[in-house]
């Protein structure tokens, strides 16, 4: 079987990964807000983790892995989006919910098992809440729950802080009702305009921390394996499920793996909505950049390096499958992926390894081993993609042009349409290498199929 080893943000180390129970292996990732489109920065964990989930599959046989990714479709965010446009925040959320799936889908991320919302969660949200405050680790006050930060000792640890350096450091809400300003809400009153749900508190809603806690225990119990989401979500984010739910389960250790994806920047900045330095998946995809470009851009960066989006790194990304996929097409989708590929990503998720070991087999012409591996790492999914098999249709018949038109120009020595041709070409990006038997077209990176359309 193969030895996966993952960095573990919990010990700083790259550990072996053994799962608790290899025919019920378990990993949690923090999903998104739904009030907005996806930007690209949230599509990196998604294909972080969705590497990881194949991975995990190939390993343990799909049916022996759970994958959980929740979505949080009550936060204040959704709230102030619905005033801000009068719509009905279920509308908001279902919209949101729908484009984000579709969204991913184009990037060949795979669904996960289980897609949580969190307002179906809430009497889970609300007994959680009800147990930590009978074990002295919460208290109600003014209509809000608060975690008591101090009563949980290893609070920190995750992120490797102390409690005082984070009191010093962080941008805590100082509120008169905290007995600390590290406390921080677990549940909170609404009025007749905000979404809320009767509790022992009065009418509320949930923080956004809790929501996590009571989802991935309920879809995976006390311990699981994996728990995976962005850095920026480490603190104070983490700690608080951490707290909250080694607090509430102490017979369980949460999650055994944390995995921290780093983020995806825009001149040396985290793209973000609040910085207002983004660009969506649907933006990309809309400007005629497939799913697949996109996913093998991200797949070129280890997730644990921050990366940047380039235009330059989309056309080297789309020259190579290109011609990655005209070369796989004729193989089957069955058998094993590439041994060293697999190899790669078992060392902490080595894609960029992977794809320089997909180059290395995309030379040796095993076709068929190709094509799986590509499946594998979740590209080419089902067959060529329209954006490669339409550009080929196009070479193949204009290379039968030529041919005949050289053949021609021999007997009659006028060579002017294989001259025209041949500049169209050109202009459309495209290479010519013409031996004496035969002529073979290879689309450069500048390559624009629109501009053949002339020649068919
Ligand atoms: N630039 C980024 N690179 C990688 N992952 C990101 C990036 N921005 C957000 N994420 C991840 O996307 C998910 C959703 O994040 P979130 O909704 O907070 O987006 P955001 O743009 O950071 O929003 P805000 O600016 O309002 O905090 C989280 O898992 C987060 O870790
Ligand atoms: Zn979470």
């Amino acid at each position: 079987m193969t030895t996966i080893k993952l960095h573990n943000t919990r010990t700083r180390k790259k550990e072996v990964f053994e799962p608790l129970n290899k025919d019920d292996v378990r990993m949690y990732v923090c999903g998104p807000t739904v009030y907005d489109r996806a930007h690209l920065g949230n599509a990196r964990p998604v294909v972080v983790f969705d590497v990881l989930y194949r991975l995990l599959r190939h390993v343990y046989c799909a049916d022996h892995v759970t994958y959980v990714r929740n979505f949080t479709d009550v936060d204040d965010k959704i709230n102030t989006r619905a005033a801000e446009t009068g719509r009905d925040i279920s509308e908001i959320t279902a919209e949101t919910t729908q484009w984000f799936l579709d969204d991913m889908g184009s990037l060949g991320a795979l669904e996960p098992d289980q897609m949580p919302r969190a307002t179906q969660y809430i009497p889970q949200m609300v007994e959680m809440i009800e147990k930590l405050i009978s074990d002295g680790h919460a208290y109600a006050v003014e209509g809000h729950v608060l975690f008591r930060v101090r009563s949980y000792q290893d609070y920190g640890k995750l992120s490797g802080r102390s409690v005082d350096d984070m009191v010093a450091g962080a941008r805590v809400e100082v509120a008169p009702y905290k007995e600390d300003p590290m406390d921080f809400v677990l549940w909170k009153p609404s009025d007749d305009t905000q979404p809320g749900w009767d509790s022992p508190w009065g009418r509320g809603r949930p923080g956004w921390h809790i929501e996590c806690s009571a989802m991935s225990y309920e879809l995976l119990g006390e311990s699981f394996d994996i728990h995976g989401g962005g850095n920026d979500l480490m603190f104070p984010h983490h700690e608080n499920e951490i707290a909250q739910s080694c607090c509430a389960h102490p017979e369980g250790k949460f999650a055994n793996f944390w995995l921290h994806n780093e983020m995806l920047q825009v001149e040396g900045k985290k793209m973000s909505k609040s910085l207002g330095n983004f660009f969506t998946v649907k933006d990309l995809l809309d400007q005629g950049i497939p799913g697949d470009v996109i996913r093998f851009v991200f797949l070129s960066t280890h997730y644990r390096k921050p990366m940047d989006w380039t235009a330059e790194k989309a056309r080297e990304a789309e020259r190579t499958l290109r011609k990655w996929y005209a070369q796989a097409a004729q193989g089957t989708g069955t058998g094993d992926p590439y041994a060293p590929v697999v190899t790669a990503l078992a060392d902490d998720l080595n894609t960029a390894l992977a794809i320089s070991e997909c180059h290395q087999l995309s030379l040796t012409d095993d076709i068929a081993n190709l094509r799986y591996t590509l499946q594998f790492l979740g590209l080419m999914e089902d067959s060529v993609p329209e954006w490669v098999s339409s550009s080929q249709v196009d070479l193949s018949s204009i290379e039968v042009k030529l041919m005949s038109a050289r053949e021609t120009a021999m007997q009659t020595k006028d060579f002017s349409e294989v001259d025209r041709l041949k500049t169209h070409l050109a202009d459309a990006g495209v290479e010519v290498r013409m031996s004496k038997t035969a002529v073979e077209l290879v689309p450069t990176v500048n390559f624009d199929p629109a501009k053949l359309e002339a020649l068919k």
